[in-house]
């Protein structure tokens, strides 16, 4: 630890192709800050939570994990790409929670949990079967230790997957839209799973297009098109009194589809 943000990025571009998914993106996240990505379809939002997590290499531009940076190293006056070990190394201090749960279907939900501790943090099993079960209590999940995926719903394969995400408790964890396959009736509980863990001090960036949770739960909000950020701040400041256009018509849009969706449920 630095006494600096705990991840900081400068000027990140990603291409693909001719396209610049990142382009020249600068972010500050501090330690025990929740920080909420919203913006349009496409705008690089998965893409930049996906370069941080080295799921995606990046073409310009630096990432650092409490000042360390990531990916690279310092070599004869220029840098050079580290070896997948070491990537790895790095990569093991963050985590990441995916839309698609990926649960290892012929593992308990206990074991999903622990095999990350034991086997890439080397915890012996015994104390990270304790954490675990711990970990399933605070996801409303400790009767289904001993289940399988399969027999869980959507929503309760996702709280098992965000337990899974913490047990190896991250420097930060990278949420990218950890709702938005799930049936609406499941999305409140992984959502409340969530703000648990951002009122415990978790670091966290959410990739989201929740945005009562953005307003409720995020120190600051990021609003991204075309791969830049646009406009960054307190959700209060950013939702109330937005300054860009952009943001003003992507918030109404979402406003709009918001109050469509509770008329239809009062009206149902
Ligand atoms: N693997 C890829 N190959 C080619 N283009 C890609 C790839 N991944 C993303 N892109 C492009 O990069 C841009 C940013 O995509 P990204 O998935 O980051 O957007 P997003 O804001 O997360 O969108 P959504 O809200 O729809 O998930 C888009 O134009 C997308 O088509």
């Amino acid at each position: 630890m630095t006494g600096g943000p705990a991840l900081r990025l400068r000027g990140v571009r990603k291409n693909f192709g001719e396209h610049a998914a990142l382009d020249g993106v600068s972010l500050d996240v501090q330690e025990g800050e929740v920080v909420v990505v919203i913006g349009p379809s496409g705008s690089g939002k998965s893409t930049l939570i996906r370069c941080v997590h080295q799921l995606d290499t990046i073409d310009a531009g630096a990432i650092y994990l409490d000042g360390e940076l990531l990916g690279y190293e310092q070599h004869r006056g220029g840098l050079r790409a580290l070896g997948a070990r070491r990537v790895a190394a790095q990569r093991s201090r963050m985590s990441m929670v995916f839309q698609q749960f990926n649960l290892i279907p012929h593992f308990t939900v206990l074991r999903n949990i622990t095999e990350a501790p034991v086997r890439v943090h080397g915890r012996p099993r015994a104390e990270a079967e304790a954490e675990g079960m711990e970990l399933l209590e605070r996801v409303g999940l400790a009767d289904r230790a001993h289940h399988y995926p399969r027999q869980l719903s959507g929503g309760q394969q996702q709280r098992v997957a965000i337990a899974r995400a913490v047990a190896t408790k991250p420097r930060i964890t990278l949420f990218d839209e950890p709702t938005s396959a799930l049936d609406p009736e499941l999305v409140d509980d992984v959502l409340a799973v969530m703000r648990g863990l951002a009122e415990e001090g978790m670091t966290m960036i959410v990739v989201t297009h929740e945005m009562a949770f953005a307003r409720e739960v995020a120190d600051r909000c990021v609003f991204m098109e075309s791969g830049r950020i646009v406009e960054s701040g307190p959700p209060a400041e950013l939702f109330t009194t937005p300054s860009s256009p952009r943001l003003r018509s992507f918030l109404a849009r979402h406003h709009n589809a918001e109050a469509f969706a509770s008329t239809v449920e009062s009206n149902s």
